[in-house]
């Protein structure tokens, strides 16, 4: 199955594979990237207030020549520039060159200020206003999400949160609370078994899966991803890799695949904790053993 879309509690659909734009830069460089990732098929954009290149983004999708139907924009209000919700939603339109976005975010809980059910108000403003199609949040956990679900009229659409094979067995309760309230869940980073946690349990079973399927690792990870039933939100600034992405939504993983890495992933999480809890061990033995040390040389008896 190819990507295709997903549906939102608010009767919009979300294109199900995203292009993110954080550390793309700014300027004509980061304009090419996007241009290129919406010549290679991707329809969805992920980008920020934060990020600094909402404009170049704009730019990109203006260059497309698609209508503007034809393009999803998800921005996020980053609690930047001293601007309130109302005024950053309007700058990021500005920047975009869009009357509306297709998905307002709330980028971090901490951002929801001066708190999560106020800042909620707004958003839906904003929703009610036009100017944003949906609203949604991003890093929030299930504390923040009953504050915010106790108090909404709305509620979310989606929640971005990063998720790989590494640490699904931990947000799956946030995926299923998320569920319970038509809240889609967005996975950000999918890629980080090969990125920042390579030479991990999951290793074994991607490579074998690459090599049958003939398809690169990174494939099978954003395969594994859309698995789950998330929007998975990647990026890449290799126009190989972005072909790469769009193709690994036909992908045949099988059933036994997506078990192998749900494995793998569950048993590298078990060493992770277990390596977190050896490295503090080991700090603690070194203040303690400086403590002492320091402790000797004053000539103070703390024994
Ligand atoms: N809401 C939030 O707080 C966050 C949102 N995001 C969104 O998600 C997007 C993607 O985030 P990333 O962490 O970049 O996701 P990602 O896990 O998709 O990693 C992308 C990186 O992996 C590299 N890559 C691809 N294949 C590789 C391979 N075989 N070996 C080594 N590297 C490889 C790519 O070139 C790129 O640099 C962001 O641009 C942003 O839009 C990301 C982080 C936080
Ligand atoms: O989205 C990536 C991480 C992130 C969270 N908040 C901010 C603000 C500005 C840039 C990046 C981010």
């Amino acid at each position: 199955m190819p990507w295709d879309l997903i549906k939102l509690n608010d009767g919009t659909s979300i294109p199900s594979v995203a292009y993110g734009t954080w550390r793309l830069g700014s300027g004509d460089q980061s304009v090419d990237y996007v241009d290129e990732a919406i010549s290679v098929g991707f329809s969805h954009i992920d980008t920020a207030q934060g990020y600094g290149n909402e404009a170049e983004a704009g730019k990109a999708i203006r260059e497309s020549g698609l209508a503007r139907k034809d393009i999803y924009i998800t921005t996020k209000f980053s609690n930047r520039d001293g601007l309130t919700i109302e005024e950053a939603i309007q700058s990021s339109l500005k920047k975009l060159g869009v009357e509306y976005v297709d998905l307002y975010l709330i980028h971090w809980p901490g951002y929801a200020q001066p708190d999560i059910p106020t800042a909620w108000a707004v958003m839906e403003k904003l929703k009610a206003q036009g100017l944003t199609k949906s609203i949604g949040v991003s890093n929030f956990e299930i504390p923040h999400l009953e504050i915010l679900i106790n108090s909404a009229k709305v509620y979310p659409a989606a929640n971005q949160i990063q998720i790989h094979a590494y640490n699904f067995q931990d947000q799956l309760p946030l995926i299923e609370f998320g569920k319970k309230y038509g809240i889609v869940s967005e996975g950000y980073s999918p890629l980080i078994p090969i990125t920042r946690m390579p030479g991990g349990p999951v290793d074994k079973p991607l490579n074998e899966i690459s090599s049958r399927l003939n398809a690169k690792p990174e494939q099978v990870l954003l395969a594994w991803a859309k698995s789950k039933g998330v929007v998975v939100v990647t990026s890449t600034t290799k126009k190989e890799r972005m072909e790469g992405y769009i193709a690994a939504g036909d992908l045949p993983l099988t059933v036994e695949d997506i078990a192998a890495i749900d494995e793998a992933g569950k048993q590298g999480a078990r060493q992770q904790t277990a390596r977190t809890f050896i490295r503090r061990a080991v700090f603690i033995c070194g203040l303690g053993a400086i403590a002492l040390g320091l402790a000797g040389a004053l000539g103070i008896d703390i024994l």
